[in-house]
């Protein structure tokens, strides 16, 4: 049984009006969407996400899909008996665990998106950092028990060109960003997709970044389910940061980033829950964690323009 048929016609019909004031709200706006590796868990699921992202588009609003796939390289690494060692949430990338990084996020995850979203209109082109200058890296390290360590060829974003995906925008596609980046000396890196999806969103001024996963949200003590928060301010989450494990730590950085930024609003959602996009971005309740900015960044903020 699928739940539309537990719905009646008037059921459908209120639904539909519920949704009005956000579609008024959001019509022509760009909303960056992360979709993690880990929510990318089966084919109904990912054909309900490929459909969100055209019902967004059909919608008038803009949609931009930057894609994890953590996992995917991890089995790709262990297929080629090769390890996949993650440090302070960061994957270890020596030059041959990079060539399989940009083999499995452009030609596997990527394409693999790209054609699911297509099979609703030709909308999605894939891109990569490296395409028209989109991202330049800058070599980061990671914190490990507070001491930076050194995770090979892993990057921040230290430019972004929204040309590049805003001429795609404009007409009429849905851009799908594969995370790897050339540096300025054009060696490519690895970056987290969620850091990659923060500096996109910011850089060209998104009203969203949602980023889908395999959790309800964030959990100030996880695994402890109590602890599941709806909505955090940016003050209290700069606290919490250091007291995150692995998974989160690249997620809530990526949130702070957002909206430190500029971004109004940065989501954590769960992407194993159909439509999980749909119920966030057209419904009161929302669903996940929300992170907005708080009154000690809003005083700061001030202070810089001032
Ligand atoms: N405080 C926390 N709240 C929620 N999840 C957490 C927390 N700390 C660690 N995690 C882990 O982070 C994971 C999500 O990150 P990750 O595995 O990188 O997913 P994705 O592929 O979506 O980027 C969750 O499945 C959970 O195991
Ligand atoms: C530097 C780094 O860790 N890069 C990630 C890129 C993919 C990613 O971020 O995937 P998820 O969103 O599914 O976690 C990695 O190699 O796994």
């Amino acid at each position: 049984m699928v739940v539309s048929d537990t719905l009646t016609a008037l059921d459908k019909a209120h639904v539909l009006a519920e949704a009005l004031p956000w579609l008024q709200k959001f019509h022509g706006k760009t909303i960056v969407v992360k979709y993690g590796g880990n929510a990318m868990v089966d084919d109904e699921l990912k054909h309900a996400f490929a459909a969100d992202m055209v019902f967004l588009r059909t919608c008038g609003i803009h949609p931009i899909v930057v894609h994890g796939g953590g996992p995917q390289i991890t089995a790709m690494l262990n297929k080629l008996g090769m390890e996949g060692e993650f440090r302070g949430g960061f994957r270890v990338t020596t030059p041959d665990v990079m060539e399989i990084v940009r083999m499995v996020l452009f030609g596997q995850v990527g394409r693999e998106l790209v054609g699911l979203i297509n099979e609703y209109g030709p909308y999605a082109v894939g891109i990569s950092g490296e395409d028209a200058h989109l991202f330049t890296a800058e070599k980061r390290s990671a914190v490990v028990n507070g001491e930076l360590v050194d995770i090979g060829l892993v990057g921040d974003v230290s430019a972004v060109n929204p040309a590049a995906v805003l001429d795609l925008v404009a007409a009429g596609r849905i851009p799908v960003v594969s995370t790897i980046a050339p540096d300025k000396n054009g060696v490519v890196h690895n970056i987290n997709a969620d850091t990659a999806a923060a500096a996109l969103a910011e850089e060209i001024g998104a009203e969203k970044l949602i980023v889908l996963t395999d959790v309800e949200g964030l959990y100030t003590n996880w695994p402890d389910k109590g602890s599941l928060v709806t909505q955090i301010e940016s003050d209290a989450l700069g606290q919490l940061l250091p007291t995150l494990a692995s998974g989160m730590i690249p997620k809530m950085e990526s949130c702070l980033r957002a909206v430190r930024g500029g971004v109004p609003s940065a989501h954590v959602i769960d992407g194993r829950v159909p439509h999980s996009l749909l119920l966030e971005i057209f419904t009161e309740q929302g669903i996940g964690t929300m992170v907005t900015l708080g009154d000690i960044d809003k005083a700061a903020e001030g202070a810089v323009k001032a």
